[in-house]
């Protein structure tokens, strides 16, 4: 799958994740009335209306873009209904011939981060048959459990030729009160680096691994550190847009050949209709305007990559 997220990266030349976070104070009304008046102010009404949201928007999108990140918990909080439109959103991408990262954000001790790897990544085995759940190719991971929350999602990827991003530095605010903690003179996220990388060693695809990692745009000394710890690593590069990241921010993620980082927006993209410099599309043509934000993203980078010292 790293090989796909590559290859497909080349031919969009676009090295960036569009952000599936359907919160819906972001969905235009008419998308919201419709799905109420068929289904009620219900979890079952907002379902639907996350579902045509993102459709719409990959509809706009899926010729000029790689990768989807749809992250669990806007889904999640509608419930079941959430899932079912989690899965739908999943199902959609992959028609699409998108790369669908889950942003699941899973990790527990080993017995139990099988089961999220087989739920998200794998198959599931019931009785002589065997179903695939949520099939994502890739899945966002926490490492705090250490080697053995990790090692289930890493048997599961050789098998099933999927991905993982690692949470090795993350864009929030607060991300540096454990994460930057000196041990042993280093901090923290730099030991996770290593980590990744040690991990990463075995899960090769033709140049970059299969386990990679997730570094935020908003600490990008840190993600020049990092490139150079975690070379074969893919870095999933969150925090731009929105969260204040911008194109210069990010050219050390990437490694000299040009690869090697995918940076996300969401609300950035997807909520694009309501910035100033897309009012002109109007909430109605939201995917429109999701799609000049795309272009923007990736011409932002572009230039910032071509200017690069
Ligand atoms: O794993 C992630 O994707 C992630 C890691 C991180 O350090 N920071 C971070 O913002 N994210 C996710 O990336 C997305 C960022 O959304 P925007 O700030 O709207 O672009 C959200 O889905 C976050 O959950």
């Amino acid at each position: 799958m790293i090989q796909k997220l590559i290859s497909k990266i080349q031919k969009t030349h676009a090295p960036i994740v569009v952000g599936l976070d359907p919160m819906l104070g972001y969905i235009p009304d008419h998308i919201k009335s419709k799905a109420y008046a068929e289904f009620g102010e219900t979890l079952e009404g907002a379902a639907e209306a996350i579902w045509q949201f993102n459709k719409e928007i990959v509809d706009h999108t899926y010729d000029i873009i790689p990768a989807v990140k749809p992250q669990i918990a806007m889904y999640e909080q509608f419930g079941i209904e959430g899932l079912k439109a989690f899965k739908k959103t999943v199902d959609y991408c992959k028609e699409k011939d998108l790369v669908v990262i889950g942003d699941v954000k899973r990790g527990d001790i080993g017995s139990t981060s099988a089961a999220y790897a087989v739920g998200h990544l794998g198959k599931v085995q019931v009785g002589s048959k065997t179903y695939t759940a949520f099939d994502e190719d890739f899945a966002t991971v926490n490492p705090y459990l250490g080697s053995d929350g990790i090692k289930p999602f890493i048997d599961v990827c050789k098998e099933e030729k999927k991905g993982l991003f690692i949470l090795v530095k993350t864009s929030n605010p607060s991300s540096g009160e454990f994460q930057d903690q000196l041990v042993d003179g280093k901090p923290l996220y730099e030991l996770v680096g290593e980590k990744v990388a040690q991990w990463g060693e075995e899960c090769m695809g033709d140049s970059y691994s299969y386990v990679g990692a997730v570094v935020g745009a908003t600490y990008p000394e840190m993600g020049k550190v990092l490139r150079k710890i975690m070379p074969k690593a893919y870095i999933l590069v969150p925090g731009y847009g929105a969260q204040g990241g911008k194109g210069a921010d990010l050219v050390h993620f990437f490694n000299e050949d040009g690869l090697g980082a995918i940076v996300n927006s969401s609300r950035g993209i997807i909520a694009a209709y309501k910035q100033e410099q897309y009012l002109k599309f109007g909430a109605e043509n939201f995917g429109e305007a999701s799609r000049a934000a795309v272009e923007d993203m990736v011409a932002d980078i572009d230039g910032a990559l071509k200017n690069r010292g």
